[in-house]
């Protein structure tokens, strides 16, 4: 048994907290929300996980410092965009080192920053143990119904990868261990990129050649950058690259999905974002790989015309009607790099 801290109680923070808890751990789960904390000690997260029962021996606290003091194992669960926040007011808060655990999905704009880099420029080198990513196809509603899962833990540290493997793996989570921490991360963030398009396309009504074209033209393309910055290519054919990439495109769960697809149907970006209430990771990433792309000489048609919509208030149409009227091509073409 050992001690586990969580920070943030959004759906995969406590859907994890669940899993560490059920492998017998002692998990305390954080959140920044006092009247959150209330609610999820008196066994609910209704706005996360409608319908869920937390069992008693999860605890948890709004209060950081105790949340610190628990445990030298922390897994960061906050959106992208709170990930510096959050780290720094931990690093503040620490008296001895830990391991850090990331769930998070996404780059960072204008810095193109990967989770774990923006850990490393917020937390001192004396503070961290190690760095692991833990990603792969994996919705938080279907773990908490203990369904059959499978996800990767990456590090550059391969026994901390393993002791990653060794804390959350039981009969429903397979973890497997990796150590491209680049490829594992520019998979599952670049993903909601791909998933957001789907969904736009289902939106659209185009229908299932459609996404077969995005799901497969858009690992071509995740792989191309992720190459480009160090990934080993075999990791895009991994659980954290097609694996994630078939949930997200395909999932009615998955929130890039759901947000894709209220684009498709015509609401505006500002409509769909106020009324998830949920991360929707795939808009700030588009940004993110967009300019990434650019700054690299990666070609990324489908990201760029995901950005025009998003970003430049290009039709969906118009811009599903550029991807079709490039200029022609060979199908491995700009895949060179892979091999
Ligand atoms: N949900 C899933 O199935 C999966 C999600 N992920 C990734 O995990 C990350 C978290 O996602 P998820 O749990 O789904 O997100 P949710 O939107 O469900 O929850 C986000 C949580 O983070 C909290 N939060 C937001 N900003 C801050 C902040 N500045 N300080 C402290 N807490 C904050 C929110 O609090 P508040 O309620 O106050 O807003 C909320 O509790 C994302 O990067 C996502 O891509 C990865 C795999 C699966
Ligand atoms: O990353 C996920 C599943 O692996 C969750 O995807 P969404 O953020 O689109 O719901």
């Amino acid at each position: 048994m050992e001690k586990v801290t969580v920070f943030g109680a959004g759906s995969w923070g406590t859907a994890l907290a669940y899993v560490l808890t059920l492998n017998g751990h002692d998990v305390l789960l954080w959140t920044h929300r006092a009247d959150q904390a209330d609610e999820l000690n008196s066994g609910t997260n209704e706005r996360y996980l409608p319908g869920f029962r937390l069992p008693g021996t999860l605890k948890a606290t709004s209060d950081l410092q105790h949340a610190i003091r628990h445990s030298e194992t922390f897994v960061i669960a906050v959106p992208s965009k709170a990930i510096r926040e959050v780290c720094a007011e931990i690093s503040g808060g620490m008296d001895k080192s830990a391991l850090f655990i990331h769930v998070s999905k996404g780059i960072e704009p204008d810095t193109h920053k990967r989770i774990s880099e923006m850990i490393r420029e917020e937390v001192g080198t004396e503070q961290l143990k190690a760095i692991v990513v833990l990603s792969g196809p994996s919705h938080a509603e279907e773990v908490a119904k203990e369904h059959p899962t499978t996800i990767t833990a990456a590090s550059e540290d391969k026994e901390a990868a393993k002791r990653v493997q060794d804390l959350f793996m039981n009969q429903f989570l397979r973890v497997y261990t990796n150590t491209d921490v680049v490829g594992v991360e520019i998979g599952g963030a670049l993903k909601n990129i791909i998933a957001l398009a789907a969904g736009l396309t289902d939106g659209l009504g185009y229908g299932d050649n459609a996404k077969a074209a995005l799901i497969t033209r858009g690992l071509a393309e995740i792989a191309r950058l992720g190459v480009k910055l160090g990934a080993t290519p075999l990791t895009f054919s991994g659980l954290s690259g097609v694996g994630d990439l078939i949930v997200t495109c395909t999932s009615p769960h998955s929130r890039n999905w759901r947000a894709g697809n209220m684009l498709g149907k015509g609401k505006t970006v500002e409509e769909v974002e106020a009324s998830m209430g949920m991360v929707v990771e795939g808009i700030r990433t588009t940004k993110a790989a967009y300019q990434l792309s650019q700054k690299v000489g990666v070609p990324m048609p489908i990201t760029a015309a995901l950005y025009s919509v998003l970003f430049e208030q290009v039709p969906v149409e118009k811009a599903a009607e550029g991807l079709m009227d490039r200029v022609k091509k060979d199908e491995m073409e700009d895949m060179i790099d892979l091999l």
